[in-house]
């Protein structure tokens, strides 16, 4: 495998344009020649570091900060600074700091954007700019080999709805997922906002908010805008992935089925989300000696996330057991703001794309309706006997006890994923619905949870059911083989991947889904398993014998170690 250690750079910058530049500085670790050859002897203290020294002393000063919101923007700074020791870090913590830099802090990060604002990163595009776009962006972009843009509207950030240019902050938290848990270079990412106003009144109402502060913009302009980007980035960058995060429900479907045929696009909240999913469920069927396709589930919350899980477990059902398209849609139920998604609720309240799983109204005669007729979560469980609730509402608590202890009733091992993220916007605390259950229930959650005590005092680790499980293994198996599409095959290649890795195959007392401290070497696996798929359906630009692709990954993951540096002003990066 190919190391850093093992790797030299060129590189044309010198003194204080090397020191403050994040992909190059590398701060006190410059060795005594690279110091003399790049202008840094006096700039520099007298020691000279190990990168594990850096990283010791960095870890002690994040120690020093106790909340998690401190520790993000100490870390962002060190981003902003060293993007070796900044990765080196996380990687050697990694259990403890994504959580920091990433779900669920990040979005207090996001939140507070304006306010906590020191330094750009990434790219801004912003609505009223629009003429310059194609320039704006090659002053960025040009010259350089970028394999991977991640983008957002910011208009559903996790489930903390509209942030307008904050949204940067999860574009940028998803690119440092990929590069620590993926391997992607991240000098070959690019993290955009496509700021289109806000409708976040808090926002707009705020002095100190650094985006465009105007309403949302809608309709054939919202459109074009968004086109005017994609179209510069197949242009400029036709083999790139474009990743598609937190848009708002009437975008996210839309977007993806638009630009599926002419370029490389995936969206996580459907996708990843989906794929996770499929994962955690493949391992829960594998403790209850089920298959997928005899489980009733009952997706709460059909919005991006809601729909992407469902197609994708419904896809499962079909690829995986075999059940026919029509028979699997029959096994769902979807509960959105007007309640269970039946035919009566006509198409002002049911988004088109939900048409293949609406019930239909004559099966719920029986079944007591609020004053609007609408049919709620406990009425559809205790009719349907769910052996699967899913939760991707961002309405916290909804699955109350009631709810849990009716559908307790209907199965042995009640399989509830309460997927909403942050940690407060949870459908259940596992705890409750372990303790509801008798800690019966099969259990994964979209933000980290302590593991639950089992009646037999035993700990139960909760699954983190989190898109990042999957989607850099999912982005960097497109990425590396170049692929011209990230199809739903390659999909659940990597979902089928990511489930064999599952601690409750061997142990059915254990987690449905890998602890997120292996996360790097999952996403390796997933990577793998998309890019023997890709090469196998005829998609990749490489031609890879199977055997070799887990080397030919492992080569080209990126990793945290200084290479040598050899001053270079002519031909050097910079
Ligand atoms: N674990 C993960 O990997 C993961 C991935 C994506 C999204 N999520 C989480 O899922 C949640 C939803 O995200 P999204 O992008 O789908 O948002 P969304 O806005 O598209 O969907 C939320 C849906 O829930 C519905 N809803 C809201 N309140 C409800 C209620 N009281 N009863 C029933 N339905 C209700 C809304 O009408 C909407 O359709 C967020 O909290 C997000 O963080 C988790
Ligand atoms: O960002 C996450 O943690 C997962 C997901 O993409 C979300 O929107 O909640
Ligand atoms: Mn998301």
């Amino acid at each position: 495998m190919a190391t850093a250690t093992n790797r030299v750079l060129r590189v044309a910058l010198r003194g204080d344009a090397i020191l403050t530049h994040p992909r190059f500085n590398k701060g006190t670790a410059f060795k005594p020649s690279e110091r003399k050859a790049f202008g840094l002897n006096s700039r520099l203290p007298y020691r000279h570091n190990t990168l594990e020294e850096q990283c010791e002393r960095a870890y002690d000063q994040l120690c020093t900060r106790q909340e998690p919101l401190r520790k993000n923007t100490f870390l962002q700074s060190l981003k902003d600074q060293n993007w070796v020791l900044y990765y080196g870090l996380v990687s050697r913590h990694l259990k403890e700091l994504i959580p920091i830099i990433y779900t669920p802090t990040q979005g207090d990060a996001i939140a507070n954007y304006s306010h906590l604002f020191r330094r750009s990163e990434g790219m801004y595009l912003t609505f009223p700019e629009q003429d310059s776009m194609e320039e704006d962006f090659l002053e960025q972009t040009q010259g350089r080999d970028i394999q991977l843009f991640v983008v957002s509207d910011s208009e559903a950030i996790l489930g903390i709805g509209d942030q307008g240019v904050g949204g940067i902050g999860i574009t940028t938290a998803k690119s440092a997922i990929y590069t620590l848990l993926g391997g992607i270079d991240p000098s070959k990412t690019l993290s955009v906002v496509l700021d289109v106003g806000t409708n976040n009144q808090e926002l707009l109402n705020d002095k100190l908010y650094v985006g465009w502060s105007s309403g949302r913009v809608r309709g054939k302009a919202y459109d074009r805008f968004i086109d005017k980007f994609v179209q510069l980035v197949r242009k400029h960058h036709p083999t790139a992935l474009l990743h598609f995060e937190d848009f708002g429900v009437s975008n996210a479907q839309r977007l993806l089925d638009l630009y599926r045929g002419t370029h490389s696009v995936f969206n996580d909240d459907v996708q990843g989300t989906g794929a996770v999913t499929l994962a955690a469920l493949m391992s829960a069927v594998g403790v209850t000696k089920s298959k997928l396709a005899d489980q009733r589930v009952l997706v709460y919350g059909a919005g991006t996330a809601g729909l992407g899980i469902t197609k994708q477990l419904r896809d499962g059902m079909s690829s995986i057991d075999r059940l026919s398209r029509e028979d699997a849609n029959k096994r769902f139920y979807l509960i959105d703001r007007f309640g269970l998604v039946k035919e009566s609720l006509g198409p002002t309240k049911i988004r088109d794309s939900l048409r293949e799983y609406v019930r239909p109204d004559d099966e719920w005669q029986d079944v007591p309706t609020n004053d609007q007729g609408e049919i709620g979560l406990l009425e559809v469980v205790k009719k349907v006997k769910p052996t699967v609730l899913i939760g991707c509402s961002t309405h916290a608590g909804a699955f109350t006890e009631e709810v849990v202890r009716e559908m307790a009733k209907g199965t042995e091992r009640p399989i509830i994923f309460p997927l909403s993220n942050p940690t407060r916007l949870v459908e259940v605390d596992p705890k409750h619905a372990n303790e509801w259950t008798n800690g019966k229930a099969l259990m994964a959650t979209g933000s980290p949870f302590p593991p639950c005590k089992m009646p037999n005092g035993k700990l139960y680790d909760v699954a983190e059911c989190n898109n990042a499980l999957i989607y850099p293994g999912l982005g960097f198996g497109a990425v590396v083989t170049q692929a011209r599409k990230l199809s739903d095959t390659m999909i659940i290649a990597g979902a089928r991947r990511l489930a064999s890795l599952s601690p409750a195959l061997k142990d059915p007392d254990s987690a449905l889904l890998p602890d997120f401290s292996n996360a790097r070497h999952v996403n390796t696996e997933v990577a793998v398993a998309v890019a023997e798929q890709a090469i196998a359906e005829g998609s990749a630009a490489v031609d890879w014998d199977r055997e070799e692709v887990r080397d030919r990954i492992a080569e080209k993951q990126w990793i945290p170690e200084y290479p040598d540096y050899i001053f270079d002003p002519v031909h050097g990066e910079h």
